[in-house]
């Protein structure tokens, strides 16, 4: 099966708001067995029973696709072109992808999965 990527639908100004990367919010400790390959942390603490997550598997927006960079080769830093950034939303933590710089239309969307941890396995990525 095909996996699923996000391109560019017209031109993208650097510093563009993209998408909220959306899900339900559940503990990490809750899905420490979940197979789902697209949750994200949402706040890490330094107690880790109360890390929180975004796991978009029943429910998510657009951003669930965007590709990664692959961490481990020079090609990755080189595509990417959005970043992962946690704002601050009345009071309420949000995840956020932001474009870094002027992205044209039918470009694919790539940033980096392990922006703050480096826990995600990106060896196999194109
Ligand atoms: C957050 S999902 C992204 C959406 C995914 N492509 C899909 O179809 O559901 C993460 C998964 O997508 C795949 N993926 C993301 N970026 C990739 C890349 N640059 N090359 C190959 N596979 C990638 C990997 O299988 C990864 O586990």
């Amino acid at each position: 099966m095909k996996p699923y990527t996000v391109e560019a639908d017209g031109p993208i100004k650097d510093l563009t708001f993209i998408a909220e990367y959306t899900g339900d919010v559940d503990y990490l400790k809750n899905r420490e067995n979940d197979d789902c390959d697209s949750i994200m942390t949402l706040l890490l603490s330094e107690d880790p029973s109360k890390t929180l997550v975004i796991c978009p598997d029943k429910y998510g927006y657009i951003s669930r696709f965007i590709s990664g960079i692959n961490n481990h080769n020079r090609f990755g830093k080189k595509k990417q072109n959005c970043k992962c950034v946690r704002y601050s939303v009345n009071g309420e933590c949000r995840v956020l992808l932001v474009a870094t710089r002027d992205i044209s239309k039918g470009k694919r969307l790539y940033y980096d999965y392990n922006g703050y941890e480096h826990e995600y396995p990106t060896h196999h990525f194109f």
